[in-house]
């Protein structure tokens, strides 16, 4: 047994309330494992101190509280240890910068993460396999982080697993660095939300487990009890979202709906803890079911764990209530004893642990039916086994008969069989028997034996006179016809016949039987020496067929006998698994009793708790606490009685029914007594009823004046809020109106130096304007001058070549009066 380490850690004041924390009210002093509230003046606050097993103040950082707080759970962890590290406080005390640190200042999980993987590769003797999952609840429901899919987990319970979440996505991991992406990821997924306390604030509380597997490397040739078991621990870091006052928050809409719902938790989370403070014989019933956290935490709280919790604080003034509460929680939670111990687990003991989980998923199957239904379904489930007991013999008879059948038919068909083996070598002994000369005259023919001949096809006899044709064809009397053949399984094939017969084929096909034989050895034809070779042959072909037949349904019944057998050992399959299925069904009233008995104390306690409330033990309500006490108690002995005698293996016989009824009936007149008494005690005196009247209504009056006066507070802490608010708005308004007053004047400058920019780029464009239109006129005169010039160059050309053509006909003029001048005349 060991305490459960408890440790605090102040969080640095923020930047938004370091202004109102540096106001000179109270303060808490961290003094080596000590925490105390302390005046301005620094006259400590009575019974405002606690001690814890550590205390960190302000300048602590993440690796210092890792080292002492949890650095040892995750070396048991490896060794094989339960192990929950969870960080608890008021929202915005510093819970998820504890657990997931900063760049600077990595967190426990991500400092354990690496411990582990360390602590591994030291452990060389053994192997390991680690798996890592990541969830949060978030409104009470379960979601998977590492797989945003799975939504709504549910948790079950089984005895080698303990409590877990079923669908929970977990992944075999081999490295540090392969968990802290994985983390990234899952980080993604969780639910954040912004509040006045906080600009990040979990909304939901988020478990990050690992579960370490490991076996002694040497298992086969060590010690058989150590080295071949399986060590599997768990081990769980949790950030809880943070308490919080939903006027402090400002929540409203969903954020609201998530405050109560986180709130509630933690009051639950908060009663198991007050519970298990109490020790063990006043704590009574602990109630873990009553919220998912308490349920999967439920090992780490007083249970098979090593646990370390880290309580964060708010150091300012205005959290000074809230920073108690957490205290107080600590404190309570520093007196719980865990029992940790090596989980582990012998190999073959696995088909242990299936049937425990079988066992375990029937139970949940069973679990909240009514015990009539449990009765009724554990009824059909035997009849259903006494069915299958008569179906399986009647099937056991039916193959039996089957079987005999079976043998006879084959002893027929061996029968038949030898009948024809028997009559085949009657049929080949006469043949041979009857070798005649005639064969010697065909062989001189079949000298010349030709293909062509339509009529018979036998083969040369004298290539092989001892072969298997010749002696075939070897008649001593002549006959009349060709030997019958009777089975063409002994006639040798065609390359058998090319061989005896030198070359010569034989078309079988062709071969045929001559007609009509008179003499035969077989004694049939002896009684009846008449009977024709078609008969024999008739005969052969029906017991040919008759065989074929037989062998048919030799095959048939072997198919129906294998297909029987298939059936039978089905059979035989399912009646053990129902044998099995009953032998577990018959343990469910046994631990239905007990469950029953459970409820009982469970009962008793609650009653006897709500007992303590009443002052006078007189009064109506003590009666009627105490009647319904006795009541509910007689109710669960009955259940109990009931479940008792269901798990003797006995239905519930009319006798024990009657036992029950007399139960209730018991019951029944119990409580009309009680009623009457209350009935009777109610007419009491008028002056009695006054006074009582008076007591209530002054009670009546205090409850309303106290619950008006908290209205009150509370609207005064909301109005107060809110005129701060406003105030801040108010401040925020008069900056903003400020900086728009200076934009606006800047404006107005950038408006007149633009406009006189304006004006100058006026007058440029008239300027630009007034030399265009000058240029253009320019342009119209040069494209003028240049069309005149145009027309003088035309015409010059023409008064050109005119002259160009008057010349050449001066100049021939002149060559031909030239030419007329020297000619001799
Ligand atoms: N030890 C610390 N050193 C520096 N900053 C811190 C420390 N603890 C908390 N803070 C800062 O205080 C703020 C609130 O812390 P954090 O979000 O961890 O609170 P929380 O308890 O997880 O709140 P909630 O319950 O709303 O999620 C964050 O900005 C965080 O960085």
């Amino acid at each position: 047994m060991e305490k459960i380490c408890v440790a605090v850690r102040v969080r640095p004041p923020t930047s938004t309330t370091q202004d109102s924390n540096n106001s000179n009210g109270n303060h808490w002093n961290v003094e080596s494992n000590r925490i105390s509230l302390h005046k301005p003046l620094g006259t400590p606050v009575p019974g405002a101190s606690y001690a814890f097993d550590h205390v960190f103040d302000q300048n602590s950082n993440n690796s210092g509280v890792y080292e002492l707080l949890t650095k040892d759970i995750i070396l048991a962890a490896v060794e094989g240890f339960n192990g929950t590290a969870f960080a608890y406080g008021q929202t915005s005390s510093g819970k998820t910068y504890t657990m997931n640190g900063s760049e600077n200042d990595p967190g426990i999980i991500s400092l354990a993460v690496k411990d582990v993987f360390q602590n591994i590769e030291m452990a060389t003797s053994r192997e390991f396999l680690i798996r890592v999952s990541y969830m949060e609840i978030y409104n009470e429901e379960i979601n998977d982080l590492f797989a945003p899919d799975n939504q709504k987990l549910q948790i079950h319970e089984s005895l080698d697993r303990g409590v877990f979440v079923a669908g929970l996505r977990e992944e075999i991991v081999n490295s540090a660095e392969q968990v802290l992406k994985l983390l990234e990821s899952g980080e993604v997924n969780r639910h954040f939300g912004e509040t006045n306390m906080n600009a990040r604030s979990s909304r939901s509380h988020t478990i990050f487990r690992m579960v370490i597997e490991s076996k002694g490397k040497n298992a086969n040739s060590g010690e058989l009890s150590n080295l071949d078991a399986i060590r599997v621990s768990v081990l769980n870091l949790v950030d809880l979202a943070g308490s919080e006052r939903i006027v402090k928050t400002g929540a409203g809409g969903i954020r609201l709906k998530e405050g109560k719902h986180i709130n509630k938790s933690l009051l639950v989370l908060g009663n198991v803890i007050n519970k298990l403070s109490e020790g063990p014989k006043q704590r009574g019933h602990i109630p873990y079911r009553d919220s998912k956290l308490t349920r999967i935490l439920q090992p780490a709280l007083g249970g098979n764990a090593k646990t370390s919790i880290i309580c964060t604080v708010a150091p300012e003034e205005v959290h000074v209530e809230e920073s108690k509460g957490t205290l107080q929680f600590a404190s309570r939670a520093k007196r719980i004893t865990n029992c940790a111990q090596v989980n582990e687990i012998l190999s073959d003991a696995a088909l242990l642990k299936r049937q425990k989980l079988e066992i375990e998923e029937l139970r949940e199957k069973l679990q909240g039916s009514r015990s009539e239904v449990l009765e009724q379904e554990i009824l059909k489930l035997r009849n259903d086994m006494l069915k299958y007991e008569l179906e399986r013999e009647k099937l056991a008879m039916e193959l039996e008969e089957e079987r005999k059948s079976h043998k006879e038919r084959e002893r027929c068909i061996s029968e038949k069989q030898a009948k024809l083996d028997d009559f085949n070598s009657l049929v080949t002994s006469s043949d041979h028997d009857k070798r005649s000369a005639q064969d010697l005259k065909e062989e001189s023919a079949d000298k010349h034996y030709s293909r062509d001949s339509e009529s018979f096809h036998t083969p040369s006899l004298k290539s092989d006179p001892n072969g298997f044709v010749a002696k075939r064809s070897n008649y001593s009397q002549p006959p009349e016809f060709s030997p019958v053949v009777d089975n063409f399984g002994n006639v040798a094939d065609e390359d058998m016949w090319l061989k005896m017969n030198n070359g010569f084929t034989v078309d079988l096909d062709a071969l045929q039987f001559t007609p009509a034989r008179t003499t035969q050895s077989l004694t049939l034809n002896e009684e009846s020496p008449d009977l024709s070779i078609e008969h024999y042959k008739e005969e052969i072909e029906n017991l040919k067929r008759q065989l074929a037949n037989a062998v048919g349904e030799k095959n048939e019944l072997e198919r129906s006998h294998a297909n029987q057998l298939l059936l039978n050992n089905r059979l035989m399959e399912e009646i053990s698994e129902l044998q099995q299925e009953s032998l577990l069904i018959r343990d469910v009233p046994k631990k239905l009793s007990e469950s029953v008995g459970n409820c009982k104390d469970i009962y008793k306690d609650i009653l006897s708790v709500m007992q303590s409330f009443v002052a006078d033990e007189k009064s109506l309500t003590s009666k009627l606490l105490s009647t319904t006490s006795e009541i509910g108690v007689q109710l669960f002995s009955s259940l109990e009685t009931q479940f008792f005698i269901a798990a003797d293996g006995h239905n519930v016989s009319v006798s024990e029914n009657s036992l029950v009824q007399k139960q209730g009936k018991v019951i029944f007149e119990r409580l009309n007594e009680t009623i009457s008494s209350l009935v009777a005690s109610q007419t009491i005196t008028a002056s009695e009823q006054k006074e009582l009247a008076l007591e209530d209504a002054s009670a009546t009056r205090k409850e309303e004046i106290s619950n008006e006066l908290d209205s009150i507070k509370e609207s005064y802490h909301i109005l107060e809020n809110k005129f701060k608010l406003n105030n801040q708005l108010l401040e925020d308004c008069k900056e903003r109106f400020c900086n728009l007053e200076r934009e606006c004047n800047i404006l107005k400058e950038e408006k007149t130096s633009l406009f006189q920019k304006l004006t100058v780029s006026d007058k440029k464009l008239g300027l630009v304007n007034d030399q265009y239109e000058k240029i253009s006129k320019d342009l119209n005169t040069e494209t003028q001058r240049r069309k005149k010039l145009e027309e003088e160059i035309t015409q010059f050309s023409k008064a050109f070549s005119h002259r160009q053509v008057s010349f050449r006909s001066f100049n021939n003029e002149l060559k031909s009066r030239i030419e007329n001048l020297r000619a001799p005349s």
